[in-house]
């Protein structure tokens, strides 16, 4: 049988979940067989595809998390875009039974799709209800100002130590901050409509928002937990109220909360906003690398296809709490009744249909982002540490940030 490799940065549980979806299609025909390798976390699978395709040793499928998506649009002759590789293998491939905002970022300006998008996340708000009602807070607030009365509440009372944590806080914060509120993070719509795109986080109400973490940072309203999602035992073992973080962060949660727990929207901005855009996504993609044979581009489409199918989304979706990437898929799951027996597992797909995708909502396609995330965490890491003031912080990362973009124009213009 044909052999194709499939690079992923799937740990835990989700590399497991991901080890049966490949076994299950390998078991289904013998054509092809799928191999899932972990190569480590979102960077380290992306670092280790560009090496090895530098080296010709690349990988037929690479999974790239959102923040990538320039990088490779750009790495012309080193990816086979999805549409094309499905029209030429006649695969049963239909972009319109994605969800909008889903596809909406991983599609050029002409509506093609360039990755398979696989594990689509969006960020939500899990709170502990044994604590909140402890502080005798009642409902979840929607807003940020109401959010700051209650984790006064949980602070004041001594019900917890800590109000809020999150996880990816560039991602949350700023990059979400910024789309739910319908604020521009960049200019050139976020990057979609030209790589001389450059960040305006440090002209919005980001930089109030961000003023707002760094008091809640001195109060213990907020804890500062780390890049990714390092904080996410902050919330497991009590020590916060409440997370933000990935939806994909539900099965965590379940597995590891001791406590009654519940998910509530992204909080908006009352000052900015009176109704609030949807949020936009994060998780990942599939991407093919060229260097693929005829026999594997086959077999890429049927797995693919596989992949797209209703069960098989709807499976991981409630699985995983990533979002399920069709309307099919969302729609079986509901028809299953698993949105019923799991109160807060429909919030993010709530979230991200509520309303269309504005210019600010769709997502963000800025090259280098990777390395731009890394700026912006260390920036918020130094404001939070009271080494350097908000504004002072956040002009410094548009800078350094904008620096990286312009590196990256010069380099694909
Ligand atoms: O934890 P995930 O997979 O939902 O990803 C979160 C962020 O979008 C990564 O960039």
């Amino acid at each position: 049988a044909t052999q194709i490799d499939w690079w992923h940065a799937m740990g835990g549980g989700l590399g497991e979940k991901v080890n049966d979806i490949a076994a299950d299609f390998n078991a289904r025909q013998d054509d092809y067989v799928v191999n899932p390798v972990f190569k480590g976390d979102y960077t380290d699978t992306m670092m280790s595809a560009i090496a090895a395709f530098r080296a010709g040793k690349a990988p037929e499928i690479v999974q790239i998390y959102e923040v990538g998506t320039a990088t490779m649009m750009h790495a012309k002759g080193a990816i086979i875009p999805v549409y094309r590789l499905m029209a030429e293998e006649s695969a049963d491939f239909d972009p319109s039974a994605y969800l909008p905002a889903v596809t909406g970022y991983y599609t050029t300006p002409e509506g093609k799709m360039l990755s398979l998008p696989f594990n689509s996340s969006t960020p939500v708000t899990y709170v502990n209800r044994d604590i909140l009602e402890k502080a005798g807070v009642d409902e979840v607030p929607m807003t940020w100002q109401g959010l700051g009365k209650a984790l006064e509440k949980v602070v004041d009372s001594g019900a917890a130590d800590c109000g809020l944590t999150t996880t990816w806080p560039s991602w949350v914060m700023l990059e979400n901050y910024s789309a739910r509120n319908d604020i521009p993070f960049a200019s050139e719509a976020n990057g979609f409509e030209g790589l001389d795109a450059r960040l305006q986080f440090n002209e919005t109400a980001v930089v109030d928002h961000i003023q707002r973490l760094a008091q809640w940072q001195q109060d213990g309203r907020f804890a500062y937990g780390g890049r990714k999602d390092e904080a996410a035992p902050k919330f497991y073992s009590g020590e916060c109220a409440m997370m933000m973080g990935s939806s994909a962060s539900y099965a965590g949660v379940r597995d590891n909360a001791n406590f009654d727990f519940g998910v509530a929207p992204l909080s908006y901005d009352a000052e900015v906003i009176e109704s609030p855009n949807n949020t936009i996504i994060g998780g990942a993609s599939l991407w093919v690398l060229s260097g693929a044979s005829e026999a594997q581009k086959k077999g890429i489409a049927e797995f693919f296809e596989y992949l797209s199918s209703p069960e098989v989304q709807a499976d991981w979706h409630q699985f995983t709490g990533y979002l399920p990437i069709t309307t099919a898929a969302a729609e079986l799951t509901r028809k299953q009744g698993f949105y019923e027996e799991n109160p807060g597992t429909d919030v993010a797909i709530e979230q991200m249909t509520g309303s269309a995708p504005t210019e600010n909502s769709k997502g963000l396609r800025l090259g280098n982002m990777v390395q731009i995330r890394d700026v912006i965490n260390g920036a918020l890491e130094k404001i939070f540490a009271g080494e350097v003031g908000v504004q002072q912080g956040l002009d410094q990362a548009a800078e350094k940030g904008n620096a990286l973009l312009e590196k990256f124009q010069n380099a694909n213009s």
